[in-house]
Protein backbone atom coordinates (compact mmCIF):
# COMPACT_ATOMS: atom_id res chain seq x y z
CA UNK A 1 0.00 0.00 0.00
CA UNK A 2 1.28 3.52 -0.54
CA UNK A 3 0.18 6.64 0.33
CA UNK A 4 0.78 10.05 -0.61
CA UNK A 5 -0.39 12.92 1.64
CA UNK A 6 -0.63 16.53 0.57
CA UNK A 7 2.49 16.26 -0.92
CA UNK A 8 4.13 19.69 -1.91
CA UNK A 9 7.18 20.65 -3.95
CA UNK A 10 8.59 24.09 -4.01
CA UNK A 11 12.00 25.26 -5.76
CA UNK A 12 13.49 28.37 -5.62
CA UNK A 13 14.94 30.26 -8.56
CA UNK A 14 16.44 33.29 -7.01
CA UNK A 15 13.09 35.18 -6.13
CA UNK A 16 10.82 32.62 -7.79
CA UNK A 17 8.77 30.28 -6.49
CA UNK A 18 8.35 27.70 -8.23
CA UNK A 19 5.52 25.10 -6.93
CA UNK A 20 5.84 22.08 -9.36
CA UNK A 21 3.44 19.94 -6.49
CA UNK A 22 0.70 21.64 -4.82
CA UNK A 23 -1.02 19.11 -2.42
CA UNK A 24 -0.71 15.57 -4.04
CA UNK A 25 -3.01 12.87 -2.21
CA UNK A 26 -3.39 9.42 -3.41
CA UNK A 27 -3.24 5.67 -2.62
CA UNK A 28 -2.83 2.96 -3.78
CA UNK A 29 -3.68 -0.82 -2.28
CA UNK A 30 -1.43 -3.69 -2.64
CA UNK A 31 -2.07 -5.33 -5.81
CA UNK A 32 -2.87 -2.79 -8.27
CA UNK A 33 -1.50 -0.68 -10.43
CA UNK A 34 -2.23 3.44 -10.53
CA UNK A 35 -1.43 5.42 -13.56
CA UNK A 36 -0.55 8.90 -13.08
CA UNK A 37 -1.01 10.90 -16.10
CA UNK A 38 0.08 14.05 -17.39
CA UNK A 39 1.53 16.65 -19.99
CA UNK A 40 4.92 17.63 -20.06
CA UNK A 41 5.59 20.15 -17.35
CA UNK A 42 2.78 18.45 -14.81
CA UNK A 43 4.88 17.60 -12.27
CA UNK A 44 5.38 13.69 -13.35
CA UNK A 45 9.59 14.01 -12.42
CA UNK A 46 8.94 16.27 -9.69
CA UNK A 47 6.67 13.14 -7.93
CA UNK A 48 8.68 10.53 -8.87
CA UNK A 49 11.66 11.88 -7.53
CA UNK A 50 9.74 13.04 -3.95
CA UNK A 51 8.24 9.49 -4.20
CA UNK A 52 11.99 8.06 -4.51
CA UNK A 53 13.44 10.02 -1.97
CA UNK A 54 15.74 11.47 -4.48
CA UNK A 55 14.51 14.60 -3.68
CA UNK A 56 12.35 15.87 -0.27
CA UNK A 57 9.41 17.14 -0.74
CA UNK A 58 8.82 20.92 0.64
CA UNK A 59 5.86 19.26 2.77
CA UNK A 60 3.25 16.27 2.65
CA UNK A 61 4.24 12.20 3.01
CA UNK A 62 4.90 9.31 1.40
CA UNK A 63 4.18 6.16 3.47
CA UNK A 64 4.65 2.73 1.92
CA UNK A 65 3.40 -0.39 3.98
CA UNK A 66 3.37 2.16 7.11
CA UNK A 67 6.92 3.66 7.02
CA UNK A 68 6.83 7.13 6.53
CA UNK A 69 9.54 8.02 4.28
CA UNK A 70 9.26 11.36 3.86
CA UNK A 71 10.40 11.13 7.47
CA UNK A 72 13.26 8.80 7.47
CA UNK A 73 16.47 10.40 8.48
CA UNK A 74 19.31 11.06 5.80
CA UNK A 75 21.33 7.64 6.96
CA UNK A 76 18.41 5.96 6.36
CA UNK A 77 17.56 6.80 2.70
CA UNK A 78 19.16 4.18 1.24
CA UNK A 79 17.67 1.49 2.90
CA UNK A 80 14.50 2.79 2.76
CA UNK A 81 14.33 3.58 -1.02
CA UNK A 82 15.12 -0.50 -1.53
CA UNK A 83 11.69 -0.45 -1.18
CA UNK A 84 10.65 1.23 -4.18
CA UNK A 85 11.82 -0.78 -7.74
CA UNK A 86 12.41 1.99 -10.36
CA UNK A 87 11.98 1.38 -13.87
CA UNK A 88 13.12 3.60 -15.87
CA UNK A 89 12.07 5.03 -19.34
CA UNK A 90 15.06 3.13 -21.71
CA UNK A 91 16.22 0.37 -18.99
CA UNK A 92 18.93 2.71 -18.27
CA UNK A 93 20.85 -0.20 -17.86
CA UNK A 94 24.74 -0.19 -17.67
CA UNK A 95 26.43 -1.14 -20.74
CA UNK A 96 29.31 -2.60 -19.47
CA UNK A 97 27.67 -5.00 -17.63
CA UNK A 98 25.67 -8.46 -19.09
CA UNK A 99 22.12 -9.04 -18.21
CA UNK A 100 22.96 -10.79 -14.91
CA UNK A 101 25.50 -8.30 -13.83
CA UNK A 102 23.04 -5.33 -14.19
CA UNK A 103 20.19 -7.51 -12.33
CA UNK A 104 23.02 -8.38 -10.00
CA UNK A 105 23.83 -4.49 -8.91
CA UNK A 106 21.96 -3.34 -6.70
CA UNK A 107 22.51 -6.75 -4.74
CA UNK A 108 25.71 -6.25 -4.53
CA UNK A 109 25.19 -2.26 -3.19
CA UNK A 110 23.13 -3.99 -0.63
CA UNK A 111 25.98 -7.08 0.35
CA UNK A 112 24.15 -9.93 -0.38
CA UNK A 113 26.30 -12.72 -0.97
CA UNK A 114 27.69 -13.46 -4.26
CA UNK A 115 26.15 -17.38 -4.78
CA UNK A 116 22.53 -15.82 -3.50
CA UNK A 117 23.13 -13.33 -5.98
CA UNK A 118 24.16 -15.75 -8.69
CA UNK A 119 20.82 -17.67 -7.98
CA UNK A 120 18.47 -14.74 -7.64
CA UNK A 121 19.91 -13.35 -11.02
CA UNK A 122 18.89 -16.34 -12.95
CA UNK A 123 15.42 -16.52 -11.26
CA UNK A 124 14.81 -12.94 -11.66
CA UNK A 125 15.73 -12.98 -15.44
CA UNK A 126 13.46 -16.26 -15.54
CA UNK A 127 10.60 -14.03 -14.37
CA UNK A 128 10.65 -11.90 -16.80
CA UNK A 129 11.26 -14.44 -19.51
CA UNK A 130 14.58 -14.03 -20.16
CA UNK A 131 16.16 -17.24 -19.30
CA UNK A 132 19.07 -18.46 -21.18
CA UNK A 133 19.88 -14.63 -21.88
CA UNK A 134 21.97 -14.07 -18.43
CA UNK A 135 25.22 -13.50 -20.26
CA UNK A 136 24.16 -10.60 -22.83
CA UNK A 137 25.02 -7.64 -23.02
CA UNK A 138 22.44 -4.97 -23.37
CA UNK A 139 23.87 -3.99 -26.85
CA UNK A 140 22.91 -7.48 -28.18
CA UNK A 141 19.73 -7.17 -26.51
CA UNK A 142 16.38 -5.66 -28.56
CA UNK A 143 14.49 -2.75 -26.52
CA UNK A 144 12.08 -4.92 -25.38
CA UNK A 145 14.62 -7.55 -23.71
CA UNK A 146 16.51 -4.48 -22.05
CA UNK A 147 13.28 -3.29 -20.83
CA UNK A 148 12.57 -6.59 -19.13
CA UNK A 149 16.20 -6.53 -17.56
CA UNK A 150 15.32 -3.16 -16.45
CA UNK A 151 11.94 -4.68 -14.57
CA UNK A 152 14.26 -7.44 -12.98
CA UNK A 153 16.55 -5.58 -11.69
CA UNK A 154 13.65 -3.10 -10.22
CA UNK A 155 12.86 -6.24 -8.41
CA UNK A 156 16.09 -7.53 -7.23
CA UNK A 157 16.25 -6.39 -3.70
CA UNK A 158 12.22 -7.73 -3.10
CA UNK A 159 10.46 -4.08 -3.14
CA UNK A 160 7.24 -3.55 -1.83
CA UNK A 161 6.48 -0.44 -4.51
CA UNK A 162 7.18 -0.57 -8.27
CA UNK A 163 7.63 2.61 -9.78
CA UNK A 164 7.23 2.59 -13.66
CA UNK A 165 8.64 6.31 -15.26
CA UNK A 166 7.52 6.32 -18.94
CA UNK A 167 8.33 2.49 -18.85
CA UNK A 168 7.20 1.84 -23.31
CA UNK A 169 7.61 5.51 -24.03
CA UNK A 170 10.55 4.17 -26.35
CA UNK A 171 8.83 0.87 -27.17
CA UNK A 172 6.98 0.30 -30.75
CA UNK A 173 3.28 -0.52 -29.98
CA UNK A 174 3.69 -4.76 -29.78
CA UNK A 175 6.82 -4.10 -27.75
CA UNK A 176 4.88 -1.71 -25.56
CA UNK A 177 1.82 -4.14 -24.73
CA UNK A 178 4.30 -7.15 -24.10
CA UNK A 179 6.04 -4.89 -21.38
CA UNK A 180 2.58 -3.85 -19.87
CA UNK A 181 1.05 -7.60 -19.79
CA UNK A 182 4.75 -8.36 -17.98
CA UNK A 183 4.26 -5.58 -15.57
CA UNK A 184 0.38 -6.30 -15.36
CA UNK A 185 1.44 -9.91 -14.69
CA UNK A 186 4.12 -9.78 -11.91
CA UNK A 187 1.94 -7.16 -10.05
CA UNK A 188 -0.72 -9.90 -9.74
CA UNK A 189 1.12 -12.85 -9.20
CA UNK A 190 3.94 -11.30 -6.24
CA UNK A 191 1.15 -8.22 -4.75
CA UNK A 192 3.40 -5.47 -5.80
CA UNK A 193 1.74 -2.01 -5.53
CA UNK A 194 2.42 0.04 -8.70
CA UNK A 195 2.67 2.92 -9.67
CA UNK A 196 3.22 3.85 -13.53
CA UNK A 197 3.88 7.78 -14.93
CA UNK A 198 2.76 8.07 -18.63
CA UNK A 199 1.75 10.51 -20.94
CA UNK A 200 -0.37 7.65 -23.14
CA UNK A 201 -3.52 6.95 -22.27
CA UNK A 202 -3.32 3.31 -23.69
CA UNK A 203 -1.08 2.65 -20.78
CA UNK A 204 -3.70 3.83 -18.32
CA UNK A 205 -6.31 1.35 -20.31
CA UNK A 206 -4.19 -1.34 -20.91
CA UNK A 207 -2.97 -1.77 -16.96
CA UNK A 208 -4.12 0.68 -14.52
CA UNK A 209 -7.30 -0.62 -12.03
CA UNK A 210 -7.10 3.78 -11.04
CA UNK A 211 -6.18 6.83 -12.60
CA UNK A 212 -5.16 10.31 -11.72
CA UNK A 213 -4.98 13.26 -14.31
CA UNK A 214 -1.43 15.50 -12.94
CA UNK A 215 -2.13 19.39 -14.43
CA UNK A 216 0.13 22.34 -13.22
CA UNK A 217 1.48 20.30 -10.18
CA UNK A 218 -2.53 18.82 -8.74
CA UNK A 219 -4.53 15.89 -8.84
CA UNK A 220 -7.39 17.81 -11.29
CA UNK A 221 -8.96 13.74 -11.86
CA UNK A 222 -9.00 10.66 -10.45
CA UNK A 223 -10.39 7.73 -9.49
CA UNK A 224 -10.87 3.66 -10.44
CA UNK A 225 -10.50 3.24 -14.21
CA UNK A 226 -14.18 2.30 -14.30
CA UNK A 227 -15.49 5.32 -12.83
CA UNK A 228 -13.70 7.82 -14.52
CA UNK A 229 -14.55 6.17 -17.78
CA UNK A 230 -18.64 6.36 -16.66
CA UNK A 231 -18.04 10.21 -15.95
CA UNK A 232 -19.05 11.26 -19.57
CA UNK A 233 -17.64 15.11 -18.92
CA UNK A 234 -14.79 14.34 -17.65
CA UNK A 235 -11.49 14.51 -19.79
CA UNK A 236 -10.35 11.23 -18.51
CA UNK A 237 -13.45 9.63 -20.16
CA UNK A 238 -13.09 11.54 -23.23
CA UNK A 239 -9.44 10.10 -23.30
CA UNK A 240 -10.65 6.70 -22.38
CA UNK A 241 -13.61 6.33 -24.65
CA UNK A 242 -12.84 8.86 -27.31
CA UNK A 243 -15.33 9.18 -30.43
CA UNK A 244 -14.63 9.77 -34.20
CA UNK A 245 -15.61 13.38 -35.88
CA UNK A 246 -19.47 13.46 -36.08
CA UNK A 247 -21.31 15.55 -38.71
CA UNK A 248 -24.57 16.37 -37.40
CA UNK A 249 -27.21 18.14 -39.43
CA UNK A 250 -26.93 21.71 -37.76
CA UNK A 251 -29.90 24.36 -38.28
CA UNK A 252 -33.60 23.61 -37.93
CA UNK A 253 -32.84 20.45 -39.98
CA UNK A 254 -31.65 18.60 -37.08
CA UNK A 255 -32.19 17.97 -33.50
CA UNK A 256 -30.48 17.46 -30.30
CA UNK A 257 -27.64 15.59 -29.93
CA UNK A 258 -27.04 13.16 -27.35
CA UNK A 259 -24.68 11.29 -25.66
CA UNK A 260 -25.17 8.26 -24.37
CA UNK A 261 -23.01 5.93 -22.13
CA UNK A 262 -23.62 2.17 -21.14
CA UNK A 263 -22.04 0.13 -19.43
CA UNK A 264 -21.60 -3.43 -17.72
CA UNK A 265 -25.38 -4.94 -18.45
CA UNK A 266 -26.59 -1.81 -20.15
CA UNK A 267 -24.26 -1.89 -22.95
CA UNK A 268 -26.04 -4.93 -23.95
CA UNK A 269 -29.77 -3.74 -24.05
CA UNK A 270 -31.20 -2.51 -26.72
CA UNK A 271 -31.80 0.94 -25.34
CA UNK A 272 -31.79 3.01 -28.73
CA UNK A 273 -34.75 0.78 -30.22
CA UNK A 274 -36.79 1.52 -26.67
CA UNK A 275 -36.48 5.53 -27.26
CA UNK A 276 -37.17 4.92 -30.78
CA UNK A 277 -40.63 3.21 -30.00
CA UNK A 278 -41.27 5.15 -26.47
CA UNK A 279 -41.29 8.45 -28.16
CA UNK A 280 -42.09 7.69 -32.17
CA UNK A 281 -38.94 9.53 -33.41
CA UNK A 282 -36.01 8.49 -35.60
CA UNK A 283 -32.14 8.47 -34.00
CA UNK A 284 -29.56 8.91 -35.97
CA UNK A 285 -26.05 7.59 -34.74
CA UNK A 286 -23.38 9.72 -35.60
CA UNK A 287 -20.36 8.00 -34.04
CA UNK A 288 -19.86 5.42 -31.62
CA UNK A 289 -17.12 3.58 -29.77
CA UNK A 290 -17.25 -0.02 -27.76
CA UNK A 291 -14.54 -1.05 -25.17
CA UNK A 292 -13.33 -3.24 -22.25
CA UNK A 293 -11.70 -0.93 -19.51
CA UNK A 294 -11.20 -2.80 -16.52
CA UNK A 295 -13.11 -5.54 -17.73
CA UNK A 296 -16.01 -3.51 -18.07
CA UNK A 297 -17.77 -2.95 -21.25
CA UNK A 298 -18.59 0.54 -22.65
CA UNK A 299 -20.47 1.82 -25.39
CA UNK A 300 -20.16 5.23 -26.17
CA UNK A 301 -22.73 7.00 -28.76
CA UNK A 302 -23.48 10.11 -30.14
CA UNK A 303 -27.13 10.27 -31.88
CA UNK A 304 -28.93 13.07 -33.43
CA UNK A 305 -32.69 12.92 -32.41
CA UNK A 306 -35.25 13.93 -34.76
CA UNK A 307 -36.18 17.71 -35.38
CA UNK A 308 -38.69 18.62 -32.41
CA UNK A 309 -37.94 15.30 -30.39
CA UNK A 310 -38.77 16.27 -26.30
CA UNK A 311 -35.25 15.60 -25.53
CA UNK A 312 -35.63 16.50 -21.75
CA UNK A 313 -38.16 13.34 -21.62
CA UNK A 314 -35.62 11.16 -23.35
CA UNK A 315 -32.80 12.01 -21.32
CA UNK A 316 -35.05 11.00 -18.38
CA UNK A 317 -36.23 7.53 -19.89
CA UNK A 318 -32.40 6.99 -20.70
CA UNK A 319 -31.28 7.38 -17.06
CA UNK A 320 -34.48 5.41 -15.79
CA UNK A 321 -32.67 2.74 -18.00
CA UNK A 322 -29.52 3.06 -16.37
CA UNK A 323 -27.62 4.58 -18.76
CA UNK A 324 -25.59 8.03 -18.55
CA UNK A 325 -27.00 10.24 -20.69
CA UNK A 326 -26.15 14.41 -21.67
CA UNK A 327 -26.96 17.05 -24.74
CA UNK A 328 -24.53 18.77 -26.59
CA UNK A 329 -24.07 21.47 -28.41
CA UNK A 330 -23.95 20.02 -32.27
CA UNK A 331 -21.35 22.40 -32.97
CA UNK A 332 -18.96 20.38 -30.23
CA UNK A 333 -20.15 17.44 -31.58
CA UNK A 334 -18.51 18.14 -34.96
CA UNK A 335 -15.51 19.34 -33.56
CA UNK A 336 -12.83 16.54 -34.03
CA UNK A 337 -9.64 15.53 -31.73
CA UNK A 338 -11.11 13.29 -28.66
CA UNK A 339 -8.97 11.27 -28.02
CA UNK A 340 -6.00 13.57 -26.49
CA UNK A 341 -6.04 14.72 -22.72
N1 LIG B 1 15.15 21.52 -10.18
C1 LIG B 1 14.19 22.36 -10.57
N2 LIG B 1 14.29 23.68 -10.36
C2 LIG B 1 13.32 24.55 -10.74
N3 LIG B 1 12.17 24.17 -11.34
C3 LIG B 1 12.00 22.88 -11.57
C4 LIG B 1 12.98 21.90 -11.22
N4 LIG B 1 12.51 20.68 -11.59
C5 LIG B 1 11.30 20.88 -12.15
N5 LIG B 1 10.98 22.18 -12.13
C6 LIG B 1 9.72 22.80 -12.64
O1 LIG B 1 8.64 22.11 -12.03
C7 LIG B 1 7.57 21.91 -12.96
C8 LIG B 1 7.26 20.43 -13.11
O2 LIG B 1 8.36 19.81 -13.78
P1 LIG B 1 8.50 18.23 -14.00
O3 LIG B 1 9.81 18.00 -14.66
O4 LIG B 1 8.25 17.53 -12.73
O5 LIG B 1 7.30 17.94 -15.04
P2 LIG B 1 7.03 16.63 -15.91
O6 LIG B 1 5.57 16.41 -15.87
O7 LIG B 1 7.90 15.53 -15.45
O8 LIG B 1 7.47 17.06 -17.36
P3 LIG B 1 8.25 16.16 -18.45
O9 LIG B 1 7.28 15.11 -18.89
O10 LIG B 1 8.55 17.17 -19.51
O11 LIG B 1 9.47 15.63 -17.80
C9 LIG B 1 8.01 22.59 -14.24
O12 LIG B 1 7.49 23.89 -14.25
C10 LIG B 1 9.52 22.62 -14.13
O13 LIG B 1 10.06 23.70 -14.85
Amino acid sequence: MITVTDLRKVYRQGKREIVALDGVSLSVPQGSVHGIIGHSGAGKSTLVRCLTLLDRPTSGSVDINGTVLSAVKDSEVRAARRRIGMVFQHGNLLDSRTAAGNVAHPLELAGTPKETIRERGRELLRLVGLEGFENAYPSQLSGGQRQRVGIARALAADPDVLLCDEPTSALDPATTDEILDLIRDLTDRLGLTVVVITHEMHVVKRICDSVSLLEKGRIVEHGPLTDVAARLDSRLAKALLPLPPAEPVLGAGGGDVVDILMTGASAQEPVLTGVARRFDIDLNVLAGSVETIGGTQFGHLRVQLSPGADTAAVLDYLRGQGVTAKAIDPAEAAEAGEGEL
